[in-house]
């Protein structure tokens, strides 16, 4: 997949554009209907499935101090489009002046640089100055452009629409198997390994530590069963995010404690893919105690995941 960050004439470089559009933040089931949509259109017709997004949140520009933090980091959302099968990705920054493009503007902009054969989008995508446009002026307007339109009725789970809105609300509760469920595939964070306090080795538990970043949403505080992928091979493990109380406590982060497996992790690479919440992050009076308790988590995350092997199926989106 060719990733650009700038708009250029792209209906000279690839054929027969298939368009979907969309901010596509989280890219859960619903907007994988969308894309899915526009790679099998592209595949039926020869020609190139191309999704154009932004960099950044439109809202973040519009109403600042109501911007939403980002579901998944980027190089998840660029290994699922991947996989997704898109061929090039245009992602380009939302700026306050691009955002009083009129919503005739932005289709003549299309046109101008996409010339796109198909258009998808879903049935709630608005566009342009003040989200003023939406698909039936997309379909006023196919005739004139020579583009056709597909529009993708919501995707539903338990009668209700996905959105990103009720997965953000699902994974401050912590409840992972429903967020995994709109989304499709686990939710996952990934980072370099940073260096800690060096406790860890010294409880019997040693933990990869991850920074998380402010504008990127992750699950409350609290202990959680996980998988770790690390160069290629896939571990079990259990996770604490938190500000570790017991040691009078620090900034906020995730440590992982990965299970049968021994190594030095520090500066490289892991992705972390969470399945379920196991307990509250908890201030312990003493380490023994702290050290009982990490065993149990360690059990429970054994058996949960061996339990609840259907989860994992989903992780191959993500690596
Ligand atoms: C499964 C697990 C559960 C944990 N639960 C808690 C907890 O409830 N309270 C707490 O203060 N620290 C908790 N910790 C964090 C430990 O305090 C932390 O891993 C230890 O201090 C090592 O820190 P370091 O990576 O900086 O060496 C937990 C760690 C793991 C791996
Ligand atoms: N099973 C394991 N799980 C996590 N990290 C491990 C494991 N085995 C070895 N390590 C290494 O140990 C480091 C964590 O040890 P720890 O004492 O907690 O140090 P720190 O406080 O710097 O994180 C990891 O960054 C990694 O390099």
């Amino acid at each position: 997949m060719e990733k650009y960050t700038q708009l250029t004439y792209f209906s000279s470089k690839y054929e027969n554009i298939v368009i979907a559009l969309g901010m596509f933040d989280g890219l859960h089931i619903g907007h994988q209907e969308v894309i899915r949509t526009a790679v099998k259109k592209a595949q039926e017709i020869k020609g190139t499935a191309l999704v154009f997004s932004f960099a950044n949140h439109p809202r973040a520009v519009i109403v600042p101090e109501g911007a939403p933090h980002r579901i998944g980091c980027q190089s998840v959302r660029l290994r699922i489009l991947k996989n997704l099968g898109v061929d090039a990705l245009v992602e380009i920054a939302f700026t306050s002046s691009f955002a009083e493009t009129t919503a005739n503007g932005f289709i003549h902009l299309l046109q101008q640089y996409f010339a796109p054969k198909y258009i998808v989008v879903g049935e709630n995508y608005t566009f342009g100055r003040g989200g003023r446009g939406n698909p039936n002026l997309l379909k006023e307007q196919s005739g004139r452009y020579g583009f056709h339109l597909i529009v993708c009725p919501p995707v539903l789970y338990g009668g209700v629409p996905v959105s990103s809105t009720r997965i953000r609300a699902l994974l401050a509760q912590g409840d992972l198997s429903h967020v995994n469920a709109y989304l499709g595939y686990p939710f996952t964070v990934t980072g370099t390994v940073i260096h800690g306090q060096e406790r860890g080795r010294t409880l019997g538990f040693p933990t990869a530590n991850v920074s998380l970043h402010e504008s990127y949403e992750s699950p409350p505080n609290g202990v959680y069963a996980v998988m770790v992928v690390h160069k290629k091979h896939s571990y079990h493990g259990v996770a604490n995010i938190g500000n570790n109380p017991t040691f009078g406590g620090y900034d906020r982060r995730l440590e992982v404690h990965i299970i049968d497996f021994s190594g030095d992790l520090y500066d490289s690479e892991i992705t972390v893919s969470f399945f379920f919440k196991i307990r509250d992050e908890q201030r312990f009076s003493t380490a023994d105690e702290l050290i009982i308790q990490i065993k149990k988590d360690k059990e429970a995350a054994i058996k949960g995941l061996k339990e609840s092997f259907r989860l994992q199926e989903n992780i191959s989106m993500v690596i």
